[in-house]
């Protein structure tokens, strides 16, 4: 529906443009006097304006300019209850939609008034679409147009948002996006891993403490929620955030105050809420590990990054996105990749998502070496081998309509390689699970610190991207 203004002294005119208008199901309202009408246009939001040519206080042709010069200004069609081709002219040059007489069939006011709020819809996505911010969120698929135009929507609100979807799929890029759209984009974005917070010291973590607040708080701390004052406070993995914490949260939620440990005082932040889970949240409450008020605060807006899978139109650019930046980064000139290299890729389910994409364009660009072309054989094995049971899939689905089951050994990879490949995949995800931390992953991981960086130096694993 759209919002269409009329202006015409003749209240006649009015009400019958306004019956037709709200005939085709949008809203209509009237002015009577040129300087009603731009005052009116300049306050709402319309997408067109039906302007008379002769009103009492001026010529439409004057109030085309001004209603031209508004911030954003709607299309004008210019009504006249005589033919003049002249005016015609002069309007169209001026910046008219169209120019219609009073006495023309209503199905051709429609047409005219249906093709002016098409095109000015179209004009105002498109704006949006310029103005969004999206530097390194690559995207083309109608899947991903759609969470841009989500993205906008959220950027220009206050509204706290739930960013949901599997692992891996951009959320935490689409929150800093949010952000870097918002009006606090010059002020912190400050990140809250909540699935890594450290047990004992949670709430100092979040909210501070004060000098001498416990044993070992030698001196006072700001916690992040302070941080994120003027700016975006990111709740990512918020799923895994304890109970205890979830309900002293919805009260910072509810009244942006809290109490730092050992504090006399209660704080203030000023901070917008971008939250991020791929968990299934509304589950959770329904067997009690998350607050039901809580998520109806989190979820204000939703933004659902879909799984790459579902957008394969985007794994080209992606992959062409990421391979100028490996080898960029690695000082070598650019790999291009083979059609079969690009279909093997098209096929895979990625349970990883992008970021599964990312480690396996780093693998198979190690493993090409100095080679220019990249195929399918330097993929990952997990890759190839799950490409290999597809076709075998296929072909013994085939066998079995004819009753003849098949077995292809030569499908399988080699051993090693498949080992070593699972090592390799393996230390990627520990790693970047520990967030680059040794004595964190060589915990997680029951490994000395030494066989760690034996393993990562054997299989060329360093922070990357
Ligand atoms: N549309 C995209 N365009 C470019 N890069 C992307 C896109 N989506 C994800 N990535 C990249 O994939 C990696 C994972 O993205 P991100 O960390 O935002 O995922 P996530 O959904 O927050 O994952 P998790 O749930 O595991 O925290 C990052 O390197 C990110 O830059």
């Amino acid at each position: 529906m759209a919002r269409v203004l009329v202006i015409d002294d003749d209240r006649l005119v009015c009400d019958t443009f306004g019956h037709v208008i709200g005939r085709m199901g949008h809203e209509v309202d009237c002015a009577l006097t040129l300087d009603q009408g731009i005052k009116s246009a300049e306050a709402g939001d319309y997408a067109v304006a039906l302007l008379d040519v002769y009103m009492p206080d001026g010529d439409g042709l004057e109030g085309l300019t001004a209603l031209r010069k508004l911030p954003t200004p709607p299309e004008v069609i210019i009504i006249t209850g005589y033919g003049d081709p002249d005016g015609a002219e002069l309007a169209i040059r001026n910046g008219a939609w169209d120019y219609i007489e009073k006495a023309s069939s209503h199905k051709k006011v429609m047409l005219s008034l249906s093709r002016a709020i098409r095109y000015h819809e179209d004009k105002l996505k498109k704006e949006n679409a310029v103005a969004l911010k999206t530097e390194g969120i690559i995207g083309v698929s109608s899947a991903m147009t759609g969470c841009f135009d989500e993205l906008a929507k959220a950027a220009v609100t206050e509204a706290n948002v739930l960013i949901t979807g599997q692992t891996g799929t951009g959320k935490e890029l689409f929150a800093r996006a949010i952000h870097q759209n918002s009006n606090r984009q010059k002020n912190r974005f400050v990140v809250v891993d909540c699935a890594a917070l450290p047990e004992n010291l949670t709430e100092s973590v979040l909210f501070g403490h004060e000098k001498g607040a416990f044993t070992g708080a030698i001196k006072d701390r700001t916690g992040l929620v302070l941080q994120a004052h003027t700016g975006t406070l990111f709740l990512d993995e918020v799923g895994e955030l304890p109970l205890n914490l979830q309900k002293a949260f919805l009260r910072v939620l509810e009244t942006r105050r809290f109490l730092p440990l050992g504090g006399q005082r209660e704080l203030f932040s000023d901070f917008r809420l971008v939250a991020a889970t791929n968990r299934d949240l509304d589950q959770m409450v329904a067997q009690k590990e998350f607050r039901e008020d809580l998520l109806f605060r989190l979820r204000s807006l939703n933004l659902y990054i879909p799984p790459l899978k579902d957008h394969p139109a985007d794994i080209r650019e992606l992959t062409s996105y990421y391979l100028a930046l490996i080898c960029d980064k690695a000082q070598m000139a650019c790999k291009g990749f083979s059609h079969d290299f690009m279909a093997m890729l098209m096929a895979y389910p990625w349970p990883g998502n992008v970021r599964e994409l990312i480690h396996a364009l780093e693998t198979a660009c190690a493993a090409a070496g100095v080679d220019s072309i990249l195929l399918p054989w330097h993929l990952p094995t997990n890759i190839r081998v799950q490409a290999a049971r597809d076709s075998v899939k296929g072909d013994f689905e085939e066998q079995e309509a004819n009753l003849q089951p098949v077995r292809e050994l030569k499908a399988l990879p080699d051993w090693r390689d498949y080992r070593n490949q699972m090592e390799s995949n393996y230390l990627r995800d520990l790693m970047a699970l520990s967030d680059w931390d040794a004595n964190q992953a060589a915990e997680a991981s029951g490994m000395s610190r030494s066989h760690l960086y034996q393993l990562l130096k054997k299989h060329g694993i360093g922070k990357k991207i």
